[in-house]
């Protein structure tokens, strides 16, 4: 995963007539991270669709040194299909040899239909689906919401590694979460 960079220059961000943020700017090199956050409705996941490229900004550039994966409250995995059948949908274009299912705790729930997994199970299956993409730049809307404190941990495991290995990940969270560098912006600084 070399060569994985990430870089956002002087931006600002409007939803319909609120202007929400403005003059954001950070930069990570491979193996950085960086937790985004701030209150309700201060403008993270808008944040994290504009570096996406899912929104534009009102003003300002990114630059993403690397193919973006996408980690939110939507998982792209058939809610009708059993957990193991929907991860191998995304085998098939991802490409990946294994998944880490035994860290994810997933194993044994390769025969249950999404539809029928927890709140923490479906973000447990997306991280899984996350990491199969093998995607250098990681953003990550709100990937506590719904976990307990041990998946909390392995989530704070997987970003270490995917930094270790030189991706980059951009975490858009109110709770606390411990990221290699600790790097931290607060939202609340760049609001109008
Ligand atoms: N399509 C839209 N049109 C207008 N306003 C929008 C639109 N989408 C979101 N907003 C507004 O933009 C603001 C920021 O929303 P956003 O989802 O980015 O916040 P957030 O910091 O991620 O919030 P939370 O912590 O609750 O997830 C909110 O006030 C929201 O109502």
């Amino acid at each position: 995963m070399q060569g994985a960079s990430l870089k956002a220059t002087d931006l600002a961000c409007q939803r319909g007539e609120r202007l929400l943020f403005r003059g954001l700017s950070f930069a990570l090199a491979p193996g950085e991270a960086i937790q985004v956050a701030g209150a309700n409705g201060i403008g993270k996941s808008s944040l994290i669709r504009i570096i996406a490229g899912l929104l534009r900004p009102l003003a300002g550039t990114v630059e993403c040194g690397g193919t973006p994966a996408l980690l939110d409250e939507r998982p792209a995995l058939d809610p009708h299909l059993p957990l193991g059948n929907a991860l191998a949908f995304w085998q098939r274009i991802d490409g990946w040899d294994d998944l880490p299912l035994g860290l994810l705790g997933l194993k044994n729930l390769l025969d249950v239909p999404v539809r029928y997994l927890s709140t923490g199970q479906k973000k447990r299956a997306a991280l899984a689906r996350m990491v199969g993409q093998s995607a250098p730049v990681w953003l990550l809307d709100e990937p506590l919401n719904g976990l307990d404190r041990a998946a909390v941990a392995m989530v704070e495991t997987l970003v270490a590694q995917h930094c270790d290995s030189g991706g980059v990940a951009l975490v858009a969270s109110h709770q606390p979460i411990a990221l290699p560098g600790d790097h931290r912006i607060d939202l609340a600084e760049f609001t109008a």
